[in-house]
C-alpha cells in the first residue's frame, strides 16, 4: 500500500488476491442482480453523471456537517439533480432511481416525500380534474408536498386520528382543524420547512356525521413568499437519531378553509349538498402506505447489501492475531466466527433483494387490478406487503449492526459509513406502520386463512401451503435439497399458524370476546406471521436460483448462498423447527455440519459476492469499504480532516486547562509528587 500522503495508491494485496481467487465472474452476477448488462451499463452511466458533477462534490465529509449544513446541501443537490435530469431528458424511472442513489447516498432528502408519496397519492387517489390541476404544478415544483398523517397522539391507529375536516355546504369548503394538542401532526417528512402543500389525513365530517379518515390536499405556505398561511402553524421537530437532512415537521391548523375540490375524490366523494359517497372498500385510502411498504423491502436490502460490502471487504484486508507463534497475522475473514457473522448476512441481502423484487411485482400486478375495479386481491397484497416490510426491516437493521460490530473499533467511527446506513434505515421498522403492528395485520390474514382451511375452502396460491399435511415425514437428507428446505419452512409456518389460531379459538370458547382472544394470542400470532414471511423469502430465493438463466459457476455460488440463507434461518430458530418435529436431532446434526461446510464454500467467493452489488466507493462513503482496500490511509486522512484538528492548541485549553494548572501551581499542589 502507498504510504499516506503520497497520493499514489496501489490495491491492497489481500483484497486483490481475493478477487483473483473467486470462483465465478463477478460481472455475470452483477448482470443477474440488475436485470441484464444493458441495465448495468445504464446504472453505471447514470451514477457516473451524478458523481462527476462538480455540484455533487462535498467540501467536507458527511460526518462533519451540522444539521443546517446537511439540510441545505441536500436540498441544493436534490434540486440541482432534478434540473439536470430534466436537461438531459432522463425520464425512465430506473434511470432516475440510479441517478438519485449516487446523489446523496443514505441521506434522506428534503423533497423525497414529494416524489415518493405526494405525487403518487394524487395520481392514484385524485379525480381526473384533480390530477389536471395538481400533478403538473407538482412535477414542476410549483407546489411541493408531503404526506401528513401521523399525530402526536396517534401514529399506528389511523382511525383514532383527531384532525377534522368538516364540510360547509354554504361555502363549498372543508374546515380543517386541530382540535387538541394530541391532534398536532408530528413526524411527516419535509413538512417543517420545505413543503408548501400536503396530503392531509383527517376525519371527514359531513351532514353532522363522521365518515372516518380521508385525504385532502391542503395548502400550507404562500406559493410565492413561502410564509406559512394564516391559520397554519408548522415547523421542524428537531434533530433525530438519523434522517437529519429531512425536516420532519409538526403542524397545527386553526379552522383553516380549503375548497371542496381539495378532497381526493377518486374513490370516496362529498357532493355539493354534503352527501357522502362511500368507496368500494374503506381501506383504499390506505393505498399509499401499501405502495411504500412494498418498496421498503428493496430499500432495506440495499442498505444491508452496502453494510455487507463494507464489512466483508474490511475483513479481507484487516489482519489480526498470529495464528501460530511468530507466523503472519490472519485475515479476520479467515476466522470461522467472523464468517458466521457475515456470510449469512450476505445471503440475507441477496434474499431480501429477490423478495423485494417479488413483492414489488405483486404490488404492480395487483394495483392494476385494483385500478380496474377488482378489489379481490387487496387483502393478500396488504398482508404480504405489511409482513414483508416488517420482517425485512427488522432483519436488515439487526444485520447492519452485526456488520458494524464485526469491524471492531473502526466500525464505531462514522468513518466506517455503517452508522449512517444504520440510522437511515432503522426507522423503516417504525414508519409506514410499526413492525409489530404490521406483523399482526399479516397474522390476522393468516388466521382467516386457517379458518378457511378448517372449512375446507380453497386458499389463494400465496398461502396454499397452509393446508399441507403436518404429519408428513421430513425429506431432509445429507444433500440438504432446496425443495426440502422450502417444505421445512412451510411446515413451520403452517404449524405456528394452526397453533396460534387454536389459541384464539380456545379463548373464544372460554367466553372471551374475539378482540380480547386475539390480543391474548397476539405474540404467538406474530410468530406465525414471521414464519410465514420467512417461508416466502426462502421460497422466492429458491425459485429465483432454480430458474436463473446464468452460467454454471455463478449459479453454483448463488445456490450456495441460497442454502446458507435457509439453513442459517433454521439454526437461528431451532426451537421452533424442533418443536415442529419435521426434523429430528440427527437431521439437525446434518444441518449444523452443512452450515459449517457452507461457510467454507462461501469463503473464496466472499469478496466477489459483495463486489457484485456494484456499489461505487462514493455511494458507500466508507473508509473501511473502499474497493482498493486502502483503509488505513483513508482512516488517517479522515482523522486529519476532523474540525477539532484545525488548530493545534484549542481555545478551550487556554480557557479551562491552563488556568486550572496555574491555579494549582499557586495553591494546593504539593511541592513534591
Ligand atoms: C425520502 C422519501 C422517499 C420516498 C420513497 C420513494 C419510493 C421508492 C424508493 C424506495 C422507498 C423506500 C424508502 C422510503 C423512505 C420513506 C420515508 C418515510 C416515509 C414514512 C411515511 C409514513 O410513515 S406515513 C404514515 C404511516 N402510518 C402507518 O402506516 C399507520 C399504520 N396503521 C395502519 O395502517 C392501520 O391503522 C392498521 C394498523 C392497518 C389498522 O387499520 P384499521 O384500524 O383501519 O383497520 P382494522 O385493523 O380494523 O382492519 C379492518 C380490515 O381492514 C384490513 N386492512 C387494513 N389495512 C388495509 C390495507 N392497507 N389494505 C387492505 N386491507 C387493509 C384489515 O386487514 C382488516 O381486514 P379483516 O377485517 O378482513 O381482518
Ligand atoms: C423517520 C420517520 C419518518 C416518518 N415520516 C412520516 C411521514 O412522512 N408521514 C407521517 O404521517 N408519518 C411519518 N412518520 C410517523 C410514523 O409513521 C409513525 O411513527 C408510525 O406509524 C408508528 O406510529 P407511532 O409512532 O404512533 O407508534 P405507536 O403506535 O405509539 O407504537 C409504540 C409501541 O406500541 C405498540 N403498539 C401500538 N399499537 C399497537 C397495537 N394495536 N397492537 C400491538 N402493539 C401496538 C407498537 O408495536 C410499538 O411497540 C415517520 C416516523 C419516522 C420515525
Amino acid at each position: 500500500m502507498a504510504s499516506a500522503g503520497t497520493g499514489k495508491m496501489t490495491v491492497n494485496p489481500d483484497i486483490a488476491k481475493e478477487r483473483r481467487n473467486a470462483g465465478f465472474h463477478v460481472e455475470n452476477l452483477t448482470n443477474f442482480i440488475y436485470h441484464g448488462p444493458e441495465r448495468v451499463r445504464r446504472r453505471r452511466y447514470m451514477q457516473n453523471i451524478a458523481l462527476q458533477d462538480p455540484v455533487m462534490k462535498d467540501s467536507k465529509p458527511w460526518a462533519f456537517r451540522t444539521r443546517e449544513e446537511e439540510y441545505e446541501l441536500s436540498l441544493r443537490k436534490q434540486l440541482h439533480v432534478l434540473q439536470r435530469q430534466k436537461d438531459l431528458g432522463i425520464t425512465d424511472e430506473f434511470d432516475k432511481f440510479y441517478y438519485n442513489e449516487a446523489t446523496a447516498p443514505n441521506e434522506n432528502n428534503p423533497v423525497g416525500l414529494h416524489f415518493g408519496m405526494f405525487i403518487p397519492t394524487i395520481e392514484k387517489h385524485g379525480t381526473e380534474e384533480q390530477k389536471k390541476k395538481f400533478v403538473q404544478p407538482a412535477k414542476d415544483l410549483k407546489i411541493i408536498g408531503t404526506y401528513v398523517q401521523t399525530e402526536l397522539g396517534h401514529g399506528t391507529f389511523i382511525r383514532g386520528l383527531e384532525t377534522t375536516a368538516t364540510f360547509d355546504p354554504k361555502t363549498q369548503e372543508f374546515i380543517v382543524d386541530t382540535p387538541t394538542l394530541s391532534a398536532t401532526k408530528y413526524w411527516p417528512g419535509n413538512l417543517g420547512k420545505t413543503v408548501n402543500y400536503c396530503i392531509l389525513m383527517a376525519q371527514l365530517y359531513s351532514q353532522g356525521k363522521c365518515q372516518g379518515p380521508h385525504m385532502f390536499l391542503c395548502p400550507l405556505r404562500d406559493l410565492t413568499t413561502h410564509q406559512s398561511l394564516p391559520g397554519v402553524e408548522l415547523g421542524d421537530i428537531g434533530p433525530k437519531f438519523g434522517f437529519n437532512a429531512n425536516d420532519n415537521g409538526y403542524l397545527r391548523l386553526n379552522n383553516f378553509r380549503i375548497p371542496r375540490i381539495n378532497m381526493l375524490m377518486r374513490y370516496s366523494k362529498v357532493l355539493e349538498d354534503g352527501t357522502y359517497v362511500k368507496p368500494a372498500n374503506s381501506k383504499l385510502s390506505y393505498g399509499s402506505m401499501v405502495m411504500i411498504r412494498a418498496s421498503i423491502v428493496g430499500a432495506v436490502s440495499r442498505a444491508l447489501a452496502q453494510a455487507c460490502v463494507i464489512s466483508v471487504r474490511y475483513s479481507a484486508v484487516r489482519r489480526q492475531t498470529e495464528v501460530s507463534p511468530g507466523g503472519p497475522e490472519a485475515q479476520i475473514l479467515d476466522y470461522q466466527t467472523q464468517q458466521y457473522k457475515l456470510f449469512p448476512l450476505v445471503a440475507t441481502a441477496y434474499a431480501y433483494h429477490f423478495a423485494g423484487q417479488a413483492v414489488q411485482s405483486n404490488f404492480l400486478n395487483i394495483s392494476k387490478e385494483i385500478e380496474a375495479g377488482n378489489l379481490q386481491q387487496m387483502p393478500v397484497l396488504h398482508a404480504l406487503s405489511a409482513g414483508l416490510k416488517a420482517f425485512s426491516s427488522w432483519g436488515a437493521s439487526a444485520g447492519i449492526e452485526v456488520c458494524r460490530m464485526s469491524c471492531g473499533g473502526h466500525g464505531y467511527s462514522l468513518a466506517s459509513g455503517l452508522p449512517k446506513i444504520y440510522t437511515n434505515i432503522t426507522p423503516a421498522c417504525t414508519y409506514e406502520g410499526e413492525n409489530s403492528v404490521m406483523m399482526l395485520q399479516t397474522a390476522r390474514y393468516l388466521f382467516e386463512c386457517a379458518m378457511m382451511v378448517q372449512k375446507g375452502q380453497r386458499l389463494p396460491d400465496l398461502v396454499s401451503y397452509l393446508s399441507m399435511d403436518l404429519s408428513a415425514k421430513s425429506c431432509m437428507t445429507s444433500d440438504v435439497a432446496l425443495g426440502c428446505l422450502v417444505k421445512a419452512y412451510q411446515h413451520r409456518a403452517a404449524r405456528l399458524t394452526n397453533a396460534a389460531t387454536a389459541v384464539v379459538q380456545r379463548h373464544i370458547n372460554e367466553g372471551q370476546k374475539p378482540t380480547d382472544a386475539f390480543n391474548m394470542a397476539s405474540t404467538q400470532l406474530t410468530w406465525a406471521a414471521r414464519a410465514h414471511c420467512h417461508q416466502y423469502v426462502v421460497k422466492v430465493f429458491v425459485t429465483t436460483v432454480t430458474e436463473a438463466n446464468i452460467d454454471d459457476r455463478t449459479k453454483a455460488a448463488l445456490t450456495t448462498l441460497c442454502k446458507m440463507y435457509a439453513v442459517n434461518g433454521i439454526m437461528e430458530n431451532l426451537g421452533e423447527f424442533l418443536q415442529d418435529q419435521f426434523f429430528n436431532t440427527d437431521q439437525v446434526d446434518i444441518l449444523t455440519r452443512k452450515m459449517m461446510t457452507l461457510l467454507a464454500d462461501v469463503r473464496p467467493d466472499a469478496v466477489a459476492l459483495v463486489d457484485a452489488f456494484d456499489y461505487h466507493d462514493k455511494v458507500l462513503d466508507s473508509c473501511l469499504g473502499r474497493y482498493d482496500g486502502n483503509v488505513y490511509y483513508a482512516l488517517y486522512e479522515y482523522a486529519k480532516s476532523s474540525p477539532l484538528n484545525e488548530k493545534d492548541v484549542l481555545d478551550s485549553f487556554h480557557k479551562y486547562i491552563k488556568p486550572l494548572r496555574e491555579g494549582q501551581a499557586t495553591s494546593s499542589l504539593p511541592s513534591r509528587l
